[in-house]
């Protein structure tokens, strides 16, 4: 099943792996780029691995690294820890060559946060050691020099059919910063999910239950979803007692929608 969630946690704050790790989040970030102050970085970058060395089970773990710093991603490495990568700021699937190289098999999510980065997002996408594509939201803010809403939706639903295309997931939806604001959070998650993006990264832990609960499918939802596998049991065509028709091409949302419903 796809994540729902993932928790950023800066690379220099080792007190805090632990928690994110408990924190219920469906991933844990450990972050060495920009939660790190440039002071910070190589000390980051020990912790992150010496975390990585102790580590036995809980969630899935990616680590952000920074940009052209292949040491960071040859720590990662011999840290032997099955991991993920955050690559930020890519633009082009040619970003990638040298990185899926020193990465060897550890899969990418590739962050897409400029104006060249979505224009190429079908490349990027299709490259073979991209597992993931997210969109880095505030980055992409900044390029445009837009924070319009209609904006970062169209960005949203760029980035989502490059990676559908690919046949990637669903891309998460990027940090809402504004921890206090839950919320807003819940309306711009809800926004985000009926665009059809699955899952959330937080930046705080408070933000997760708002965030597993926008992408747990509510009672009317799972009924419909139930009413068309049922419907639908021996293929063809069928109507539902609500008038509507279904045929196979629903099965896939209605199939996706129970199996979420049961984290
Ligand atoms: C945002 C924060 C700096 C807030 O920190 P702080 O004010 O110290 O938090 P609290 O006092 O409310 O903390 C309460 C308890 O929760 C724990 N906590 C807080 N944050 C985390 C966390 N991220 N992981 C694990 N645990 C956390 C505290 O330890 C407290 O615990 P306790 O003492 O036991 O009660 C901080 O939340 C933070 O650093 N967040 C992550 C920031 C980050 O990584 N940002 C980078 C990713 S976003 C980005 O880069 C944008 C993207 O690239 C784009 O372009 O859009
Ligand atoms: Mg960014």
């Amino acid at each position: 099943m796809n994540p729902v969630s993932a928790l950023y946690v800066p690379g220099d704050r080792p007190d805090r792996f632990d928690k994110a790790a408990a924190s219920g989040a469906d991933v844990v970030i450990l972050d060495l780029e920009d939660a790190v102050a440039d002071a910070a970085k190589a000390a980051a970058l020990d912790h992150v691995t010496a975390w990585l060395h102790g580590r036995t089970g809980g969630p899935a773990v990616q680590v952000r690294v920074n940009w052209g710093a292949d040491h960071e991603i040859r720590a990662v490495r011999a840290t032997g820890a099955q991991v993920g990568l955050r690559i930020p700021k890519v633009e082009s699937p040619e970003d990638l060559g040298v990185i899926a190289a020193l990465a060897e098999g550890l899969p990418l999510t590739a962050l897409v946060e400029s104006a060249r980065g979505l224009q190429n997002a079908g490349a990027i996408a299709a490259h073979p050691a991209v597992a993931a594509l997210a969109l880095g939201e505030a980055d992409l803010a900044s390029d445009l020099g837009s924070t319009a809403e209609a904006v970062l939706d169209h960005a949203r639903i760029r980035l989502l059919v490059a990676a559908r295309a690919a046949g990637l997931p669903a891309p998460m939806l990027s940090v809402y910063p504004r921890i206090r604001d839950l919320d807003g959070l819940r309306a711009d998650t809800e926004r985000g999910r009926s665009l059809g993006l699955y899952g959330r990264t937080a930046v705080h832990p408070s933000q997760l239950p708002v965030i597993r609960e926008v992408f747990v499918p509510g009672p009317e939802e799972t009924a419909w979803a139930e009413a068309v596998v049922a419907a639908l049991d021996g293929g063809g065509v069928a109507t539902l007692p609500s008038g509507e028709m279904v045929d196979p091409a629903m099965l896939g949302r209605a199939r996706a929608i129970l199996a979420s419903g049961n984290r």
